[in-house]
């Protein structure tokens, strides 16, 4: 199985990394305009491969896209992160112009590829990707729940004082620091409420450290984060290409669901071979669905900004 993943920087290469030293995919291809940058990463990648033991193929490219044909997942991780103090969505006006020609470029040489949107503004991007590209909803996945719910578990852990891989839990919604939803009620401790175990005080901290957990490690690196993120990736693309039918929150175009039209918003998906395989009707509450609706509003509203690239 053969993945491009297209911007080889700090989240793009850290995914490479992550799915040659799992053996997800046999073959990686990092593309990226930086002169000799995206082989630089691919040939540093590949003498890792007999101190931690993967045959995964990893080989890098000058925006040569004829090196990615035939690719099964395609990764967008092109275009700039965001500096401290920042927003994701200003982000908009450089990134809209980067994803949607990489986009076109990529379904040239691979048009029966899955693609998974990584640049930010996330949702926006994965809207423009679909509307841009007229792909099947199927085919376009966001990437961005994944990574809120490894932190919303994370954040969790640290307040249980338990390992992470013992909770579970889902952010989903928009993925902006103000539109994120980390939904604590459905939230547990290997199946216990955590509820049971955190009050009210101290839940509600943990969905306010998970909304800005992105701004949180942008202010510490200088630049926002990747290992998490490449990671997350790398375990969207698994349930892809293994056809693991993972229930991952993933932006995906809604035609109804969860009360929303013609929007690309986080919420729980299936995820097999086919791309997005089922949305997943967790059955929000009242409060929950107002939440989702108000984060629905802001995402769609900077889809209306795409005007000029659409
Ligand atoms: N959805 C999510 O959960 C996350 C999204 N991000 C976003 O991912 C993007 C990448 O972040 P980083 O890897 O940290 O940035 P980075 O600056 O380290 O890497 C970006 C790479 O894209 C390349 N690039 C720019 N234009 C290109 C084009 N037209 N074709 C090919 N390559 C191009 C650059 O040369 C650079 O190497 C940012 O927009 C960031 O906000 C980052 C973390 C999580
Ligand atoms: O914070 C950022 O700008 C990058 C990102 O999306 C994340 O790490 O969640």
């Amino acid at each position: 199985m053969k993945v491009t993943i297209v911007g080889a920087g700090n989240v793009g290469a850290t995914c490479a990394d992550v799915i040659s030293y799992r053996g997800i995919a046999s073959e990686v291809v990092l593309l990226d305009i930086k002169e000799g940058f995206a082989e630089g990463k691919a040939m540093d990648i590949m003498q890792c491969a007999t101190t931690t033991g993967f045959n995964t193929r990893v080989s890098g490219s000058t925006n040569d896209y004829s090196k990615t044909a035939g690719s099964d997942v395609v990764v967008i991780t092109s275009g700039i992160p965001r500096k401290p103090g920042m927003t994701r969505e200003e982000l908009i006006g450089i990134n809209a112009g980067i994803v949607k020609s990489v986009a076109d470029n990529v379904l040239a040489h691979s048009p029966n590829a899955i693609i998974v949107v990584v640049s930010n503004p996330m949702d926006t991007m994965t809207y423009l990707t679909l509307k841009a590209t007229g792909l099947p909803k199927n085919r376009v996945i966001g990437m961005g729940g994944a990574l809120d719910s490894s932190r919303f578990k994370y954040y969790l852990s640290q307040a249980l004082q338990k390992p992470s891989n013992d909770i579970q839990g889902m952010v989903i919604g928009g993925h902006g620091d103000t539109t994120m939803i980390p939904l604590t009620r459905l939230a547990s401790y290997n199946g216990s409420p955590v509820s049971n175990f955190l009050s009210q005080e101290e839940l509600e901290k943990v969905a306010a450290s998970t909304m800005v957990g992105g701004a949180t490690l942008t202010g510490l690196l200088g630049t926002s984060a990747w290992y998490a993120p490449g990671a997350s990736v790398a375990y969207l693309v698994d349930s892809i290409l293994n056809d693991q039918k993972r229930m991952i929150p993933c932006s995906v175009y809604l035609e109804g669901e969860y009360g929303q039209n013609d929007i690309c918003i986080g919420v729980p998906c299936i995820i097999g071979k086919n791309g997005i395989e089922q949305i997943v009707d967790v059955q929000l509450n009242d409060a929950e669905k107002a939440l989702f609706a108000k984060s629905a509003d802001a995402v769609r509203n900077m889809n209306a900004d795409l005007k000029s690239v659409l």
